[in-house]
């Protein structure tokens, strides 16, 4: 068995671990023993359809062998089930669950499920403790720094609030069985913190591309550990996006704004998020960047197997619209992470809208 290395996200007293390593879901009840969580009160475990088979009875039985009671709540796979309605679902569960104030929430899945679960741990009685087990490449970002949430029709992860775990259980054995589609997705997180922190790890993902789309896990391992670093030094610098925290956001602008007006689910957040690195990369270009931004970043995108072209029918004027619900937009300006060179952003309070019109158009060229 493979060492279990641990990643520390430091935030005063929410601080927390990340456990990373293989064949950890079998110990689920020895880690949640370790962290004191209550025997007393259920806990619930949300996940999701193509996950619970195998992992959640691999969870369950560590639990109940442990003394856990649990409580289950499955949803349907994919980016709609972080709605409205489904939140309500869930919520349902827990109530009928007979969750208490002493209650944690297990998300066990990808982001869509941590988001969500998170989202119910964050707001069930106000807030109860929850766990992050994530299973996808993805995941590795959005189960570190507490930002948890569901989508409006209009914006993405617009319902929602800061909420830290008690720990992250990162088991890489699960990713054996991810469907490649969502492991080069995942890789455009892993590369994003590259791109903003660390230029040598941003080449490095170029340079074991292979591996990591065939989930060597040699090469994963190291590239979800350095991720989940970059994640968490970050994180616990700026832990509510009061400024630095932003730079994760590289791409989301105009990832987040392709994602709504696809159709959530359509073009996966990954996916979204590599055109819009490669759109942030064009405005970094016209904004004074390093030449051959865009090439750098396009070659590390495409290796990884990942989309950098703006599909054809989508509509720029409808694009344009849904980024005006960005978060990062405030008092009237128009924000962006602009990359500088290969591991250098800035945040930009004044892009000018036309240039950013111009580079959504761009986006669409086949290069
Ligand atoms: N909170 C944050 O900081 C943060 C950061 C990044 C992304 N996100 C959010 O995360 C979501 C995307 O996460 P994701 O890419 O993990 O998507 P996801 O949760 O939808 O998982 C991707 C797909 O893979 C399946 N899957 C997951 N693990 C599997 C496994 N081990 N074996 C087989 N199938 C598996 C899922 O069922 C799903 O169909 C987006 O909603 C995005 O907004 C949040
Ligand atoms: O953790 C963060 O901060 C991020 O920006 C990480 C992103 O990868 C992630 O997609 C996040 O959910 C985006 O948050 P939002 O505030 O732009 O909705
Ligand atoms: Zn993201």
């Amino acid at each position: 068995m493979s060492a279990v290395r641990t990643v520390d996200v430091q935030l005063g007293e929410r601080s927390y671990p990340i456990y990373i390593g293989e064949d950890l879901l079998q110990q689920a009840g020895t880690y949640l023993d370790n962290h004191r969580i209550s025997k007393q009160s259920p806990i619930l475990i949300v996940t999701d359809e193509h996950v619970a088979d195998p992992y959640f009875a691999i969870v369950e039985q560590s639990l109940t062998a442990s003394g856990f009671t649990v409580v289950t709540a499955i949803v349907g796979a994919g980016e709609q089930s972080k709605s409205m309605s489904v939140f309500e679902e869930v919520m349902t569960k827990a109530i009928q669950g007979g969750l208490d104030r002493k209650s944690t929430v297990i998300a066990l899945g990808g982001g869509v499920v941590g988001d969500l679960a998170g989202f119910v741990a964050g707001s069930y009685m106000r807030g109860i403790r929850f766990i992050q087990m994530p299973t996808s490449v993805l995941a590795h970002d959005s189960s570190v720094g507490g930002k948890v949430a569901i989508n409006h029709r209009l914006a993405k992860n617009m319902i929602g609030v800061f909420h830290q775990p008690e720990f992250v259980l990162y088991d890489l054995t699960t990713l054996q069985t991810l469907p490649k589609r969502e492991v080069y997705a995942g890789l455009a997180e892993m590369v994003k913190h590259g791109l903003i922190w660390d230029k040598e790890f941003a080449y490095w993902c170029l340079e074991h591309a292979d591996e990591l789309k065939s989930v060597d896990m040699t090469a994963m391992g190291y590239g979800l550990e350095k991720g989940c670093s970059i994640k968490a030094i970050v994180v616990s610098r700026d832990e509510r996006e009061n400024d630095l925290r932003a730079i994760l956001n590289l791409g989301h602008t105009i990832g987040h704004a392709i994602e709504a007006v696809a159709g959530y689910g359509e073009i996966i957040h990954g996916e979204a998020i590599s055109i819009g690195m490669v759109g942030s990369a064009l405005i970094g270009e016209q904004l004074g960047g390093e030449p051959g931004l865009v090439d750098t970043t396009r070659h590390m995108l495409t290796a990884l197997g990942l989309p950098t072209v703006l599909p054809q029918r989508l509509d720029v004027d409808q694009i344009m619209e849904a980024m005006m619900h960005d978060k990062k937009f405030q008092e009237g300006s128009m924000t962006f992470v602009v990359p500088k060179s290969i591991g250098v952003v800035e945040i930009n309070h004044n892009v000018d809208y036309d240039l950013v019109r111009r580079v959504v158009e761009q986006l669409k060229e086949e290069v």
